[in-house]
């Protein structure tokens, strides 16, 4: 077999030190460092197995992985195979290839489901990718390499997401990144990892799922050097589907959130009401003003005809 080359089904991968075995069922994706296979394992059931292609060394993804998976065991978790269940060698033609077995997560990308299930589905799917980073960040973690291919809605309707092969810890530099969804890349903001950076990605999934055309022609038309925050906040306004949510966006492509947590409680407040965090609180102001500027006009009314009618 050529590294390049993809396994065809019914080939049987051993681990060359655990010795478990993976039957592969069909090929899920070509990463840039890997193919993903899905796999039935040990016993029978399905995991995604990402095997190494050559040159490129599968090694620090695993190790990464490896560090995520230990921290989410300390505290406890009973998912944390969802990172890693197993990491070992491939012996084939003797040459040993790295791989790693994940769970398999099957479901609909993003932006398909949206378009099956409407657009509104938008402030589930949201909801949902900020309580997994919102549960990395209190962890002292950093997911990296978000984006819309990365979230996947499971036949459940739960939110996953796939490839924790980006994650780093807290303070150390992003090394996995997708330029559209990079901070740095709009010049809004360093690459070393933290929560704003996740939520920063996240917003510009949002920009991508609905107006993916003025998004390309910002990155294709704009001098790299001239590029900024600002462009995006642009788009936020001119995106009719994302009204609901413009303030949060805003507020994450200018990293004004304070933590994740305050993140999500917004985005779930105004998911849940239909109403706009900062309009729904200067609406209230608003409509406030009006009761007691009549309720004046009714007292001055009052006033004025005791004065006039009653007393003169
Ligand atoms: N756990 C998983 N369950 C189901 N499908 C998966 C899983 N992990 C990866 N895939 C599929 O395999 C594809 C390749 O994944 P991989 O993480 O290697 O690369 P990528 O994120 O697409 O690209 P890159 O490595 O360049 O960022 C994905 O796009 C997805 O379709």
């Amino acid at each position: 077999m050529s590294y390049h080359s993809e396994l065809p089904a019914g080939t049987t991968v051993t681990g060359r030190t655990r010795g478990q075995q993976y039957v592969i069922q069909r090929t899920l994706g070509k990463g840039t460092n890997g193919i993903v296979y899905l796999v039935d394992g040990p016993q029978g059931q399905p995991y995604a197995l990402k095997l190494a292609t050559e040159n490129h060394d599968l090694q620090p993804e695993i190790k990464l992985l490896v560090s995520l998976h230990k921290h989410w065991k300390r505290t406890g978790r009973n998912d944390s195979n969802r990172y890693l269940y197993d990491a070992d060698d491939y012996e084939d033609e003797g040459r040993q290839i790295p791989f790693y077995v994940m769970k398999y997560v099957k479901g609909q990308p993003l932006s398909v489901y949206l378009r099956s299930r409407g657009s509104d589905k938008i402030g589930m799917a949201g909801l949902g990718i900020l309580e997994i980073l919102l549960e990395l960040h209190e962890s002292g973690w950093v997911f990296g390499d978000l984006k819309a291919e990365h979230v996947i809605i499971t036949e459940e309707g739960e939110v996953e997401l796939i490839d924790y092969g980006g994650a780093r810890q807290q303070g150390k530099s992003i090394h996995q990144f997708t330029e559209w969804y990079d901070r740095h890349y709009w010049k809004a903001g360093t690459r070393t990892g933290d929560f704003a950076y996740d939520l920063f990605a996240f917003a510009v999934i949002c920009i991508k799922l609905f107006n993916e055309p003025a998004l390309h022609k910002m990155i294709t038309t704009r001098l790299p050097q001239m590029r900024s925050e600002a462009d995006l906040v642009v788009l936020i306004d001119e995106t009719p589907g994302l009204a609901l949510y413009s303030s949060w966006l805003k507020k994450a492509v200018r990293g004004e959130f304070r933590n994740s947590r305050e993140a999500y409680n917004s985005w779930k407040a105004i998911s849940r009401s239909g109403l706009p965090s900062s309009r729904s609180s200067s609406d209230m102001m608003t409509q406030k003003l009006k009761r007691a500027f009549i309720w004046s006009l009714i007292a001055l009314a009052v006033v004025l005809y005791i004065t006039i009618y009653i007393k003169g």
